[in-house]
This record gives structure tokens, C-alpha cells and sequence, in this order.
């Protein structure tokens, strides 16, 4: 190969789910990648030579899945809690008293959602990491080195946010003991400018656009900022054309916060103080009114579905059917794994498709294994501001693809592709994954890490790591206690519910 010139993959006798469309012919083709793209897709020996040649006679090759929400600092305690609502189980992820890592345990803790991302026929994710009680450039360059070094496409965003945690809440002055509330609000955390400055002196190394480990812009929910920070963070986010996460109405309780916060539901707020845009993803946006699902029609902005999180956390179900009815773009993401326990897409595609089945509606309203493969791929990519360049097997696309095999009692008989991908994959039939025209899962091993070995240094640390996770987690009983009080009197303030067209089933 000449210096100059970009390196050509052949991958022969591929059957495809092709296009915007995710068409499946059944046809074997040859795709030509060259350099970062798909150059052609053509007959059968119809291509010139290549460097590489990969046969995929007897697999499927689709888009890779794009993730477009995940919280790398839970992967330590991925398991570790269960049949808690949001609002209690999100203080055992933010204990008072961080477990304080090394570097290398920050690279280690990254990379298991990597790992498990790509095994799992991922191919982008974002992010959305916390900073904790300072900016430590070391910890946050060891989670970028970890994307890396495996070779996926990352978007890694910082959770802004600057109100002290307590303030995140309704009902504080009733149900937290006041001199918790004084300890709480006296917790060290980044300055505001501090926050915005990361992201900005990131960017610059860092676009998503031109590179395959970007950051992006993530305030970590409205309740959590005030307003002139939102101000600043979309400000921030216009002036260098980045992307923008933030969680928005996962839960009932949120509804109310918003009416005592805002005056009115926060996506409504949001319209409001011009934070809706293209490429702007409300994570969750599970309890929407009609008005809210307008705004984000008409401003363009993503509503990310999290059905697996939604379900363990027992938030309620996104109206997706509603949304797309009405021209939003949904796209989806896994969450956390403290509280979703697992990364894997395959899985939130299938929870996607099958808990639309449970709202009650008409049957021919339920979302199929298509919509859902679609949320996973195109939408993913639209919500990142990649356009239609991300998440289609076409030429001119970015050549993020897998392929799993499909003489495997998942795919026999083969009837119909998207269907058994959707509902009975889960990656053990996943034997290649491309990024960016790189192979970095070939013959089901990825090829850039030595992942036994990770796995087990892991595995080592945590015999010292585990009781320091558990005592941080016990320290949080009376905090707990006000939670669960405010948890409780939120469900009791919410009027209406049946407005909402998230209704539970
Ligand atoms: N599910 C969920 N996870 C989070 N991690 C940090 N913030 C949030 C949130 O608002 N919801």
C-alpha cells in the first residue's frame, strides 16, 4: 500500500441489510471499504484488489449499533442494585464519598463497557461520565485512551451540572434534615467555567466530526443547572457545532419538578429557553405531553429511548409511537449499568420493540424489529449530528459495520433477519466488527486488546475495591430516607397523570 494511499478491506459474499432502508434482498455482494468509507457495494468479483479480504459467506452484515447513552463510571458497580426507583437508586451511584480510582482503574472501568458494546454488535456510544468533586485531567485522559485502544467510536460528554445535588429536588425543606442539606450543599464540585472550559480545550483535539473518540456537550439534566448555565452550555455547544445530551422527564417525580422548578413540564421549558435544536438529545423523555412532543417535532431535537432502564428502574414507557407519528427523531441508548446491568443493544433494541407492545394502544401501532433497528442505527447517528453517515450499510456511509454469523440456531431457518436480530441475538453470534474502516472484532476475538487479561486485573482490583463500594453505599442511609419521602410525595402531587400520553400500562 503507497503511503498516501487509503487502505482497501474487500469483504466478499456479504448479505446485507442495505440502505437507509435496512433492505434485505438476500443477494451476495461484495462492499469495498476504503479508508473511513464505503466505497462500493457491488456484484460478486466485480472489485479490484484490495489489502484486506474478508469473507462473510454464511453472515449477515449490518450497520453497527449506536448507543447513545451510557455512564462508564457505573461499570464497577454494575449488578449492584435492584427494584429501586430512580431517584433512590441514583444516590447509591452518587455516594457522598466517591471510591477514588487510579487512572488505570478509570482505564479498566471503561473499557468493560467497551468491551461489552463491540461484543454486542456496537459500533458508537456516548458517555455521559460524572466529573465528581474535581476536574482530574488524568482520570478523564486514561477513559479516552481506553476508547483509544479498543477502537470504538466514542462520544465522552461530563454530565455539567451546577446545582449542588440536593437542590436537584422537590420537597428538600420538608423531607431533608437540615443540616444534611447544609453538608450536602458545602460538597466540593467543579466550578461551572471549569466544566465549560474541559469540554471547549477537549474539542479542539477532539470533534466528533474529524475524530473517532470526540466529546460532545452534556448537561446533566435542567433541574440540575440553573438557567444561565443551560444558557452557556448551549452556547457552548452552537459555537463549536457539537452535539448535546441531557436527561429529561425520565420519571413522574421529574414532571412535578419541573411544575415547581419552571412553572410548566421541562420539555416545555426547555422550548422555551431556545435549548432545543438538531442534534440535541433528551435522554429518557419518557413522561411527555402532546405540546412537548410538538416542541421537539418542530425544533428538531432527539428523543432518546431507554427502554431497558426504564423498565428496571420502572420509569414508564416513552410514547414512541406518538413521537414518530409526529416526525421526532427517536433514537436509543442503554444507560447505565448500575442500574441496566448490561450495555448490550441487541438487548434494548428487543425491549424497544417489545414493551411498545404493552401501552395498550392498537396492535398495528406497536413498534416492529425494523423501527427498532432503525432507532438503533440512523436515528442514532442523525442525533449525533453525523447526518445520514452514520448507521446504513450504502456507499459513501462511514464504514462502522458488523457481521454476525448466521448458521447459528438464532438465524436457522433463516426466515426473516431483522426479526432474529432483534428479538434473539445478543452478540454470541457476532464475528466481525469494523470502525471507521479498522477491524477491531475479527473472527468473533477483538483484535487491539488483550481482553482475558483486562478482565482479569479487574477481577484482581476489586477483592480491595468491593468493600469500598459497599461502605460508600452504607453511608447514604439518611439521604436514602429524605429520597424515598420525596420519591413518595411526588407520586402523591402529580395531577393528572392520564394527560400524559407516557402512561404506564
Ligand atoms: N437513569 C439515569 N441515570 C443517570 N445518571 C446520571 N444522571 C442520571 C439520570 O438522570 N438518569
Amino acid at each position: 500500500m503507497n503511503k498516501n494511499s487509503k487502505k482497501r478491506t474487500l469483504l466478499r459474499n456479504a448479505r446485507a441489510l442495505l440502505g437507509d432502508t435496512l433492505t434485505f434482498d438476500g443477494q451476495l455482494r461484495d462492499v469495498l471499504i476504503e479508508g473511513d468509507r464505503i466505497a462500493a457495494i457491488e456484484a460478486v468479483g466485480t472489485l479490484g484488489a484490495a489489502d484486506q479480504v474478508i469473507d462473510l459467506r454464511d453472515h449477515l452484515l449490518v450497520p453497527g449499533l449506536v448507543n447513545g447513552h451510557q455512564h462508564s463510571h457505573e461499570h464497577f458497580q454494575r449488578g449492584r442494585t435492584e427494584n429501586l426507583p430512580l431517584e433512590l437508586w441514583m444516590h447509591l451511584v452518587r455516594t457522598r464519598t466517591p471510591v477514588k480510582l487510579t487512572p488505570r482503574q478509570v482505564y479498566l472501568r471503561t473499557m468493560i463497557g467497551a468491551i461489552e458494546s463491540l461484543r454486542t454488535g456496537c459500533t458508537t456510544l456516548v458517555d455521559d461520565t460524572a466529573l465528581g468533586a474535581a476536574i482530574d485531567r488524568e482520570r478523564i485522559d486514561a477513559a479516552l485512551q481506553a476508547y483509544d485502544d479498543v477502537g470504538i467510536r466514542a462520544l465522552v460528554g461530563f454530565a455539567m451540572m451546577d446545582k449542588p445535588i440536593v437542590d436537584n429536588f422537590p420537597f428538600v425543606e420538608k423531607h431533608v434534615p437540615a443540616a444534611l442539606a447544609v453538608e450536602l450543599r458545602a460538597a466540593s464540585r467543579p466550578a461551572p467555567e471549569a466544566q465549560l472550559a474541559l469540554v471547549r480545550d477537549l474539542a479542539r483535539e477532539r470533534h466528533p466530526q474529524s475524530n473517532r473518540v470526540g466529546v460532545l456537550v452534556s448537561a446533566s439534566a435542567p433541574q440540575r443547572c440553573t438557567e444561565p448555565f443551560l444558557q452557556a452550555v448551549r452556547g457552548l455547544a452552537d459555537d463549536l457545532a457539537l452535539p448535546v445530551i441531557t436527561h429529561v422527564q425520565e420519571t413522574r417525580l421529574q414532571v412535578v419538578t419541573g411544575q415547581l422548578f419552571f412553572g410548566c413540564p421541562m420539555v416545555e421549558y426547555l422550548d422555551r429557553i431556545g435549548f432545543l435544536k438538531p442534534a440535541t438529545s433528551l435522554i429518557h423523555a419518557v413522561w411527555l405531553n402532546p405540546r412537548e412532543i410538538d416542541a421537539l417535532a418542530r425544533t428538531g431535537a432527539t428523543a432518546q429511548h431507554n427502554p431497558w432502564s426504564n423498565l428496571l428502574l420502572g420509569s414508564g414507557v416513552q410514547p414512541v409511537r406518538e413521537l414518530l407519528d409526529a416526525g421526532v427523531n427517536v433514537s436509543l441508548g442503554s444507560d447505565g449499568t448500575c442500574s441496566t446491568v448490561t450495555v448490550n443493544m441487541l438487548n434494548v433494541l428487543g425491549s424497544a420493540a417489545a414493551v411498545s407492545k404493552l401501552r395498550g394502544d392498537e396492535h398495528t401501532r406497536w413498534l416492529s424489529a425494523h423501527e427498532a433497528l432503525h432507532a438503533g442505527t440512523l436515528a442514532g447517528g442523525r442525533a449525533l449530528g453525523f447526518g445520514e453517515q452514520l448507521g446504513s450499510v450504502r456507499v459513501g456511509a462511514i464504514a462502522d459495520l458488523v457481521a454476525y454469523r448466521t448458521g447459528t440456531v438464532t438465524f436457522t431457518p433463516f426466515n426473516d433477519p431483522v426479526r432474529q436480530l432483534v428479538y434473539a441475538e445478543r452478540g454470541a453470534g457476532l464475528s466481525l466488527s469494523m470502525v471507521a474502516g479498522k477491524v477491531v472484532i475479527e473472527g468473533g476475538a477483538l483484535t487491539r486488546i488483550d481482553e482475558a487479561a483486562l478482565l482479569r486485573e479487574i477481577e484482581h482490583d476489586f477483592t480491595e475495591l468491593r468493600p469500598l463500594y459497599a461502605a460508600a453505599e452504607a453511608e447514604m442511609g439518611p439521604m436514602l430516607d429524605a429520597v424515598e419521602k420525596i420519591h413518595r410525595e411526588g407520586l402523591a402531587t402529580l395531577v393528572a397523570p392520564d394527560t400524559y400520553a407516557s402512561r404506564l400500562p
